[in-house]
C-alpha cells in the first residue's frame, strides 16, 4: 500500500527559550511544605514575563533561584540551551541583572562607582567602564555630568531606582530580574518610570522576570504573565489580553478582581487611537488672535505652545477676558494632565479625570504637542475591545465545539 503524500506541516517557527525552569522545587529547612512546588516555565527570549500571586506564593523564591542566591532542593535552570542548576553562581550572576525594591545601591559608593560594578568584574579599563557608565544613566534619562558623582542619599527614590536599573544593565546581560522594582514609589513617579522602562525595553530586548503582586501593574509590563498560587502552581500563563478575556480559573478571575474592562485599559497605548484635536495658538500670538481661534472652536479654551511646540499653558476665555495688554504671557495656567504616547490609555484616564478641561494632553518623547485624549476616545476604546473580546470568545466557543 502506498503512503498519502502529505504536505509538510507550515508551522510559525518556536520563539527561542531563554529561560526553561524544570520541575523546580524549594524546601526551606525546617519547614513542612514546599516554598516552591515542582514550577516548570519557558521564557521565551527579549519577553517580559511577569510572575504575580498573592503574598507568601513563591514569587521571590522562584526569581532567586534564576540566579541562585536561593539554590533549589530540586529541578533544574536552563539559561539559553546551557543548564546552570550547578554550575558557578557568581559567573552565573554577572550574566543576570538584578534589580530589587529598595534598589541595593552602595551607599558609600557614588552613582558613577555603583553602576560600574559588573563592568569592574568583567574587568573592563577605566576608560570604557567610564564611557558604558555615561551610556548607560543616559539610557535612563539621568545626566551623567550632574549624578555620577553623587551619593545615592542625594538622590530621589525614582532616581535611585533608575541607577539601579542601570547598574543591573551594566554588563550587558541578556537576562533581567527585578523585584518589585518600583513597589516602594509614589503611584505618579511609579507610573513615570514603568513607562521608561517600557521604552528602554523596546531598544534593549532583554529576558526579563518581573515580580510584583499587584495585577494592574503585570497587565501594563508584561508580554506574559504568569500568575501563581501557593507554591508557585501555575493557574494561568498567558498574554495579558488573553488572561483579562478568558481567566482559565476562579482563581485567576478573583486575582484580577472587579472593573477588567478598566484594566483593559492598560493594554492600549496612547499612540494606538487617534488623538483629538484640540485649539492651539502660539504663547507669543496676541490676545486677539487667541480670542479668534476660541471663537471658531467649540471649545471653552485654547492650548498655548511654545516655540519649539510643546505645550507651555492653557488659556481659557475668562483668562483671556481677564489679561490686560494684547500678549497672551502670563495667561492661563500649566498644563498638569500630559502623557507621552507611549502612555496607556489607563494612565491618560487618570490624568483626565482630575483635568481641567476634561482632557488629557498627549506630547511624544520630546515633549512636543500631538493632540489630546478625551472621555469619549476612552469610551469607544473600551468599546471596541468589547466587541473584540466578545469576538474572540465566540471563535474559542465554536472552536471547542468542533473538537473531538
Ligand atoms: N528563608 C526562608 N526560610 C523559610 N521559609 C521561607 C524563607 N523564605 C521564604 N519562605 C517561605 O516561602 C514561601 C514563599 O515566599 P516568597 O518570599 O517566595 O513569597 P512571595 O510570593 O514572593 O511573597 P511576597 O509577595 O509577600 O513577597 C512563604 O511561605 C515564605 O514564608
Amino acid at each position: 500500500m502506498t503512503q498519502p503524500i502529505t504536505a509538510p506541516e507550515q508551522t510559525a517557527p518556536e520563539p527561542e527559550v531563554m529561560i526553561r525552569l524544570e520541575n523546580l522545587t524549594k524546601r526551606f529547612p525546617g519547614t513542612r511544605r514546599n516554598a516552591v512546588d515542582g514550577l516548570s516555565l519557558d521564557i521565551h527570549a527579549g519577553e517580559i514575563v511577569v510572575l504575580v500571586g498573592p503574598s507568601g506564593c513563591g514569587k521571590t523564591t522562584t526569581m532567586k533561584m534564576i540566579n541562585r542566591i536561593i539554590e533549589p532542593t530540586s529541578g533544574r535552570i536552563v539559561l539559553n540551551g546551557e543548564d546552570v542548576t550547578t554550575t558557578n553562581p557568581d559567573q552565573l550572576r554577572r550574566r543576570i541583572g538584578y534589580v530589587i525594591q529598595q534598589t541595593g545601591l552602595f551607599p558609600h559608593l557614588t552613582i558613577g562607582e555603583n553602576v560600574s560594578t559588573v563592568p569592574k568584574l568583567l574587568g573592563w579599563d577605566a576608560a570604557r567602564t567610564r564611557n558604558r557608565v555615561d551610556e548607560l544613566l543616559r539610557l535612563v534619562n539621568m545626566d551623567p555630568e550632574e549624578y555620577r558623582d553623587r551619593f545615592p542619599k542625594q538622590l530621589s527614590g525614582g532616581q535611585q531606582q533608575r541607577v539601579g536599573v542601570a547598574r543591573a544593565l551594566g554588563g550587558d546581560p541578556q537576562v533581567m530580574l527585578m523585584d518589585e522594582p518600583f513597589g516602594a514609589i509614589d503611584p505618579i513617579t511609579r507610573e513615570r518610570l514603568q513607562n521608561e522602562f517600557l521604552r528602554l525595553q523596546s531598544e534593549v530586548r532583554k529576558t526579563i522576570v518581573f515580580v510584583t503582586h499587584d495585577i494592574d501593574e503585570a497587565i501594563k509590563m508584561g508580554d506574559r504573565i504568569a500568575i501563581l498560587q501557593e507554591g508557585s502552581a501555575i493557574a494561568q500563563y498567558d498574554t495579558p489580553e488573553r488572561i483579562l478575556t478568558a481567566p482559565a480559573n476562579d482563581f485567576v478571575r478573583d486575582f484580577i478582581g472587579g472593573g477588567a474592562s478598566l484594566k483593559r485599559l492598560s493594554l492600549s497605548r496612547v499612540r494606538d487611537i487617534e488623538l483629538a484635536p484640540w485649539p492651539t495658538v502660539s504663547a507669543a500670538d496676541s490676545v486677539e488672535q487667541a480670542h479668534r481661534v476660541l471663537r471658531e472652536s467649540d471649545h471653552s479654551a485654547v492650548l498655548a505652545l511654545d516655540p519649539e511646540g510643546r505645550p507651555a499653558r492653557w488659556i481659557g476665555a475668562d483668562d483671556l477676558r481677564r489679561g490686560t495688554g494684547s500678549s497672551l504671557e502670563g495667561l492661563g495656567t500649566v498644563p498638569q494632565a500630559m502623557v507621552q504616547t507611549r502612555a496607556t490609555l489607563s494612565d491618560a484616564l487618570n490624568e483626565l479625570i482630575s483635568a481641567r478641561y476634561a482632557v488629557t494632553v498627549v506630547v511624544d518623547e520630546d515633549g512636543h504637542y500631538q493632540g489630546v485624549v478625551d472621555i469619549d476616545q476612552i469610551n469607544e476604546s473600551i468599546r471596541s475591545m468589547r466587541a473584540s473580546a466578545v469576538a474572540e470568545a465566540r471563535t474559542s466557543f465554536a472552536e471547542g465545539e468542533t473538537r473531538p
